[in-house]
């Protein structure tokens, strides 16, 4: 994809509205030039040279607005556009391709790619109409007198080609500075994150400023600088050339034969007016490799091409069923691929099957795979191998959102959403106020319609929270991710003894990954894993 097709997709229209009219603006530039000429080189004014002059300046200044008008709202469509498919593409992005990207590639491409392209979006309009300007006057320098015109287009292909081989040079340097912006976020989301361990540790938080941060940051301005400059030599180079095509022209020419004088006049005239334009479009060129390499960033990223996934998101499925008869996996594995494969990690293959209204318990040490299993089971995992069954319908990578749209979650590191309402459900606030009390939290938190007052608590609130919200989803199948490890033992012993079987007593099929083994007895099966293998499967345990 390039800025041209980008902005084509974002109205085609509008784009050839304001091309013909920018090309009226360039053409009456030249007309201008045509009469300025054409006076100087006459002896006595004529009255249709003055009016041809304030018509076209009238042309000429009405084309402008509103060619760039139309230009700068095409340009901030294609912004916005380009803004809300990256969003999308990310959403409908697999988990595991975004969470090997990381969150600081992420953001590194919302912010400084998108800025980068927004940039080149706004100049694209002067652009346009220079770029007008300096075809009708090419033209009528070829109609003023085709062999000049020949020596002229072979300097100027020159400059073009030297320029353009320089300006190779100098977007490699911007590479290399879009390289070290991923660092920055990286490190910007160590500040962000890491704020508290910073402040604490004074030594830490110097190294991290001077080495890391510092270093980064002037590692990408000097590649940056590097790549201006370059830029700005090969646009002084471009501007001298002009002024020795005006010389030879002038002086030169002259010597070998007679040229007249209006022909004269007019290619310096012309020249020299061209040279505000050619300087605007020379300047606009480290804009657009700027803008490619953000673009070229987005398209290595996988996340404008993840086509097939976006295409299933937006698919018309079936309803999403509202209970869970039974739930398969059959040899389903997943792995986390490292750079050496002696340290990946491989899930599986897994076999269970969990029935509607049934409690699983998935116990394990620390990094043996519950967190893995959880995301596998939920659909937001697509197994490498094996096969999952839901309701006896196979899940293949069509139907995956379907699939995912049966569960309910909290995950340990769950983000807490204020607006309830966007669960696509009508729920009055009496309603969410009396699930509040119920989980101690009235005190603290208010509803107003459908908006949490805040979401500023303690992270065993803010679970309680996250609870409610997978209980105002009602889906078939709940899964929580060591939900209960922030709770004081009151409330932990309300999640164990009331909560999970009052979801029970309503069908729904519940997934817990907990470390609470006073409360193993609560289950209908335990799921032990031990280094990504099915250990063993208890059935019902006694207190
Ligand atoms: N995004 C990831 N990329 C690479 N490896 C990962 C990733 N997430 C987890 N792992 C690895 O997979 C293994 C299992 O991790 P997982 O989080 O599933 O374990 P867990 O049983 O939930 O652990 P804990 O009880 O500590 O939460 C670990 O060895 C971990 O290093």
């Amino acid at each position: 994809m390039n800025l041209i097709t980008l902005l084509l997709r974002s109205s085609w229209k509008i784009l050839t509205l304001a091309t013909c009219i920018g090309l009226l603006s360039g053409v009456s530039t030249a007309g201008l030039l045509i009469t300025i000429n054409t006076h100087i080189n006459q002896s006595s004014l004529r009255i249709i040279l003055i009016y041809s002059f304030i018509g076209l300046c009238l042309v000429k200044f009405l084309t402008n607005i509103i060619s760039k008008y139309l230009l700068i709202n095409l340009a901030e469509k294609a912004i916005v556009e380009l803004r809300l498919t990256l969003n999308e593409r990310i959403l409908s992005a697999p988990l595991y391709h975004l969470e090997k990207l990381g969150k600081h590639r992420i953001l590194a491409t919302l912010t400084d790619d998108v800025l980068a392209i927004s940039r080149t979006v706004y100049i694209i309009p002067t652009l346009c109409i220079d770029m007008t300007i300096v075809v009708s006057c090419l033209l009528y320098l070829f109609w003023l007198s085709p062999t000049i015109f020949f020596l002229v287009v072979i300097s100027l292909l020159l400059g073009i080609f030297s320029y353009q081989q320089i300006a190779y040079k100098a977007t490699s340097f911007f590479t290399l500075a879009r390289q070290q912006e991923d660092r920055l976020f990286k490190h910007f989301q160590s500040i962000t994150e890491g704020t508290k361990e910073l402040k604490l540790h004074k030594e830490r938080r110097q190294i991290f400023l001077k080495q890391e941060l510092r270093e980064t940051a002037q590692l990408s301005r000097r590649n940056n600088v590097v790549g201006m400059t370059i830029f700005a030599v090969a646009a002084s180079w471009g501007n001298s050339l002009f002024f020795v095509v005006v010389g030879l022209v002038i002086f030169a020419l002259p010597t070998f034969q007679t040229i007249p004088n209006h022909i004269l006049s007019g290619y310096a005239l012309t020249i020299l007016y061209l040279l505000s334009p050619l300087d605007y479009i020379m300047s606009a060129v480290p804009t657009f490799s700027q803008a490619t390499v953000a673009l070229q960033k987005l398209e290595s990223l996988k996340l404008l091409l993840s086509n097939r996934c976006y295409e299933s998101n937006l698919m018309n499925w079936d309803e999403a069923d509202n209970f869970c008869y039974s739930l398969e996996f059959l040899g389903i594995t997943h792995t986390y691929h490292q750079d050496s494969e002696d340290t990946a990690f491989t899930l599986g293959p897994i076999d269970l099957t969990v029935s509607g209204g049934e409690i699983v318990f998935i116990v394990g040490g620390n990094g043996s795979g519950k967190s893995t299993l959880i995301k596998l089971i939920s659909g937001l995992y697509i197994p490498e191998s094996g096969k999952i069954y839901f309701n006896s319908k196979l899940v293949t990578t069509e139907n995956q959102e379907w699939f995912r749209q049966h569960f309910s979650a909290v995950f340990s590191d769950f983000y807490l959403f204020d607006n309830l309402f966007n669960l696509g459900k009508n729920i009055a606030d009496d309603k969410i106020q009396d699930y509040l009390v119920q989980l101690q939290v009235d005190k603290k938190v208010q509803i107003s319609n459908g908006i949490l007052s805040t979401t500023l608590l303690s992270q065993g609130q803010r679970k309680r929270l996250a609870l409610l919200t997978a209980y105002l989803e009602d889906r078939p199948i709940y899964v929580f991710d060591e939900w209960a490890s922030d709770q004081d033992p009151v409330f932990k012993k309300i999640f164990y003894t009331q909560i999970l079987p009052e979801l029970k007593s309503k069908g729904k099929t519940v997934i817990v990954v907990t470390h609470d083994d006073q409360y193993f007895y609560l289950s209908d099966r335990i799921v032990k894993l031990d280094y990504g293998k099915v250990n063993n499967v208890y059935k019902k345990v006694t207190p």
